[in-house]
């Protein structure tokens, strides 16, 4: 969706308003889009609950109209009675008492069915509520780990799956229970309507057209509504971000040294107020409109009831129908009402599964590699005219790429800031595949491989690691989840990776909790979390491809020359790819690359290339310098 940046670049505007529903229609219709869908989630969630709900909602709906009839008779066995007594005084109480008491204790009896009802309603709600909110949880993230990590980078995607996850627990069943109130009233609006029948269909038919256009049009403003808060999402968006920012434990930092709450609260409001004047607008409108029109249903609701008076008073109907006609046009009303707020509250229901639906059905590509061994086993990797441009980018990132990496050899790849480094990485783990050229291990272009096989064969640590909010052994055993609780390997991994000093000296060794987010947990120094991520890393003992990303740009001078010590006697027999800024760790590698602007310049190793006098002997020269 296109939006334009304010020319002062603060809050995105929207390129153009949402088109108007010009059929009333489909607008009428747009609020029950998804209602289907709801129900059929519902009903695979528990057939039982759907089954139940489904009952009660028929008898809340009937039982209404039974008791307004029930009122008739009573009343008019109440006059018999009455007349009764007069030409009758001597008749035994018993008899005279029994006609009017009989449909009392009747009408009690459907009232507490009524209320029977409406609480096996809200028994079953509640649990559906918890069984619904747990099932669409485990469908968005079963649907997130399928997604690719362009997928993850689309921001529309992502938005979609924010929003899916943060109202999965209550959007689903309040549609659905919006869905079952409406049709509950309409069950008591037509019970209602039987019995109107039978005092004259005109009188129906005034009261429905006169109900009919504040329908209508409720129906058409939501639809409207529906519209503008898809329209708007990218503002909603950035709100939700400031938000973030403005809260997070790892942003505040930031926030507040660089004194940036008022900006961005600054921005957030004015996001706030472009939004409030579209709803506020769109409020006015809206109930303006309802209250004209329900004035409409109103008038034929009084002339229908001045109707049965004049009836009454000229003897065309008995005090007890009058009564009955009476509350069904009361709780007519209040069933019409709680209708038109269903309705109204339809639309944000909607709007969520909606978005639940897209994100859901968004197409994920299928793998169809199924390769657990190359054709030339030992041949390691090889990159051939390999080009690459990100998803939507409109440069090349990498491009006419060649490399040649056997077992036991190790190379390092050199270069700018953005140069293409880590893309080349992100390749080679096929967290992307190359727009031209190919990849191949052991003779077989990665294409082909069964991706778990592959991904077994590398350990890699990323710049940007994640610092996982749980005990350290548990960070380490994400490297491999077959091992995940492995002690013995936990151990090893952290010696390796020179963890395992600042572990022993833990509280609770390897079962401390990291991070701040849970109780008792323990923060790590920048350093001190390089190197559980690296240990991570050798957590994959039978991973023949190690990739390190700037693995050491947190450590001491120490623990750098450490790790590459221990780097070079884990690499033997393996293939090491190493991205570094720092040329004392470059050097040692059997290959240099360095790459430049996405293209490779050079390659060789560090005295050949300090010899060729180009690029590569130019910037270690200049850091070298910076020592002296
Ligand atoms: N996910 C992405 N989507 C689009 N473009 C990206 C993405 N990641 C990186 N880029 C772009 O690709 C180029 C290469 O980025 P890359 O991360 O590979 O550089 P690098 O050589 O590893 O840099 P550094 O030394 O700073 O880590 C950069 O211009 C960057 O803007």
């Amino acid at each position: 969706m296109a939006f334009v940046a304010e020319s002062d670049g603060r809050v995105p505007r929207l390129s153009q308003p949402p088109a108007k529903s010009r059929h009333l229609l489909p607008g009428f219709f747009s609020v029950f889009r998804y209602s289907r869908r709801a129900l059929a989630l519902v009903w695979s969630t528990s057939r039982g609950l759907t089954i139940g709900l489904a009952i009660c909602t028929l008898v809340a709906g009937i039982l209404p109209a039974v008791a307004a009839y029930l009122g008739q008779l009573i009343v008019d066995a109440v006059v018999a009675a009455m007349e009764q007594h007069a030409q009758q005084p001597g008749l035994d109480w018993q008899s005279l008492l029994w006609p009017p008491m009989r449909y009392v204790l009747m009408e009690m009896g459907v009232i507490a069915l009524i209320a029977l009802a409406q609480r096996g309603l809200s028994v079953q709600q509640s649990l559906l509520r918890a069984l619904l909110g747990q099932r669409v949880n485990v469908m968005i993230l079963e649907k997130a780990g399928t997604l690719s990590l362009s997928q993850f980078e689309d921001s529309e995607l992502y938005d979609k799956l924010t929003r899916a996850r943060r109202e999965a627990s209550s959007r689903p069943l309040a549609l659905v229970n919006k869905t079952f109130s409406l049709i509950q009233n309409a069950i008591s609006l037509g019970s209602f309507a039987l019995l109107l029948w039978q005092f004259s269909p005109w009188a129906l038919l005034i009261l429905v057209i006169g109900a009919l256009p504040v329908f209508v049009s409720e129906a058409k403003f939501s639809g409207d509504a529906f519209r503008l808060f898809r329209w708007r999402s990218p503002q909603t968006r950035m709100q939700s971000y400031l938000e973030t920012v403005l809260a997070r434990e790892d942003s505040i930092k930031e926030v507040k040294l660089f004194g940036l709450e008022s900006l961005f609260l600054g921005r957030y409001r004015d996001i706030f107020r472009t939004l409030y004047a579209e709803d506020r607008r769109l409020t006015i409108r809206r109930d303006a409109w309802g209250f004209l029109l329900g004035l409409l249903g109103t008038l034929s609701f009084y002339a229908a009831y001045a109707w049965v008076v004049v009836d009454t008073i000229l003897g065309r109907l008995t005090l007890g129908q009058m009564t009955m006609y009476l509350s069904v046009f009361k709780q007519g009303q209040s069933a019409l009402s709680a209708s038109l707020t269903a309705i109204s509250g339809m639309y944000e229901d909607n709007l969520y599964l909606s978005n639940l639906y897209e994100y859901l059905e968004h197409p994920v590509a299928t793998d169809s590699g199924h390769l657990t061994a190359g054709i030339r086993p030992g041949d390691g990797i090889r990159f051939e005219g390999v080009s690459f441009t990100y998803p939507g980018g409109e440069r090349p990132v990498l491009q006419d790429i060649d490399l040649h990496l056997q077992p036991g050899e190790s190379l390092a790849l050199v270069g700018e800031n953005g140069s293409g480094k880590t893309t080349l990485i992100k390749l080679l783990t096929r967290l992307y595949e190359p727009s031209r050229g190919r990849i191949l291990l052991d003779g077989s272009d990665l294409l082909d491989w069964d991706i778990g096989m592959l991904r077994r064969r590398v350990g890699v640590i990323f710049q940007d690691f994640v610092r996982y909010q749980l005990p350290v052994g548990e960070n380490l055993g994400v490297g491999d989840v077959e091992a995940f609780t492995d002690t013995a390997r936990w151990e090893r991994a952290a010696r390796q990776g020179m963890a395992d000093d600042f572990i022993a000296r833990m509280e609770n060794g390897y079962h401390t909790q990291l991070g701040r987010w849970f109780q008792r947990g323990q923060e790590l120094s920048g350093g001190q979390w390089q190197k559980i991520a690296l240990s991570r890393a050798y957590m994959r003992e039978d991973a023949d491809i190690l990739v390190l990303d700037e693995p050491t740009a947190a450590m001491d001078a120490a623990a750098e020359a450490q790790v590459f010590e221990q780097f070079r006697r884990h690499a033997q027999g393996r293939m090491t790819l190493l991205i570094s800024h720092r040329f004392s760790t470059v050097r040692a590698a059997d290959q240099i690359v360095v790459i430049d602007n996405g293209r490779i310049i050079e390659r060789g190793n560090h005295s050949a290339l300090l010899a060729r006098n180009g690029r590569y002997a130019q910037l270690f020269r200049l850091q070298a310098a910076g020592y002296q």
